[in-house]
């Protein structure tokens, strides 16, 4: 199932937050969307999720979602959103509750979810035994678990320490790789952008507006952390949002 924007305007009361944004979420890619703080990226990601309507425009899903999809649209938030008293299994069963499934296909979901995300030998433990590395898997094995047709990211590694982060980019390449899956994730850090994205759509300083789309051609697989081309990617990147994030920033300090 592609996802689909077509000139979607948004306004909270007075405020303009999105302008006109025209976008395609292809099957099986990860489109990601940067741009300043404030920019409006979260607000696009909940339409896409169907949380607001926009003021103006169409959120389009084209296609069917995949026959076994439990949900077709699932989020992955920045702060895990664990059930605390639920160990890992606990939290990957929710998810699969209501749907009809047998105990022997909710079972053979879980196991195949958690040897996926590495985290067979921590299906016992409870969140707070887990680092924030750790605690992401789960979220993201649990989003792996309904089978959605789009997975919705909102800045998922933000939280977490740049050695860990490095782990579960490598972590989300080797998932994408062995089973390409479809997501929309927003973030500010372009090292990330340049390491998961098939595209890059960049939007400017509020309200939103797309300001560029940059395709990366290269194999996800073949991104390796410090890659020269992927740095270039990054700089153009920077290049486009600099004088954007500055005038967001000081807008922000004057509010
Ligand atoms: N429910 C709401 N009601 C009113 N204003 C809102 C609401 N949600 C967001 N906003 C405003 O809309 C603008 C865009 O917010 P949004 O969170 O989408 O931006 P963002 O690009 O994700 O921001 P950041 O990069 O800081 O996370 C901001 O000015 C924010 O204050």
């Amino acid at each position: 199932m592609d996802l689909k924007l077509d000139h979607v305007s948004h306004h909270y009361g007075a405020t303009e937050v999105l302008r006109d944004i025209t976008l395609d979420f292809p099957s099986g890619q990860i489109v990601c969307i940067v741009g300043p703080s404030g920019c409006g990226k979260s607000t696009l990601l909940r339409m896409l999720g169907g949380l607001e309507q926009p003021t103006a425009g169409k959120v389009l899903q084209i296609g069917t979602p995949p026959a076994d999809c439990l949900n077709p649209l699932t989020y992955i938030f920045q702060d895990f959103a664990l059930l605390p008293w639920r160990t890992v299994r606990g939290n990957l069963a929710l998810v699969l509750e209501d749907h009809g499934l047998s105990a022997a296909a909710r079972d053979a979901i879980i196991t195949d979810v958690l040897a996926r995300t590495k985290l067979s030998e921590f299906a016992d433990a409870l969140p707070k035994q887990l680092s924030g590395g750790m605690k992401q898997r789960v979220a993201i094995a649990r989003a792996l678990a309904v089978n959605p047709a789009v997975m919705l990211m909102d800045e998922p590694l933000s939280a977490l320490d740049s050695q860990t982060r490095e782990l579960l980019m490598d972590d989300l390449i080797g998932l994408w790789t062995r089973q390409p899956f479809t997501a929309v994730y927003v973030t500010h850090n372009l090292a990330e952008a340049v390491r998961l994205g098939h595209k890059i759509v960049v939007l400017s300083r509020r309200p939103g507006q797309v300001r560029d789309i940059v395709t990366l051609n290269t194999p996800l697989a073949e991104r390796a952390y410090g890659d020269a081309e992927l740095e270039a990617q990054q700089q153009h990147l920077w290049a486009l949002m600099r004088d954007e994030a500055a005038a967001a920033d000081a807008e922000l300090l004057n509010v």
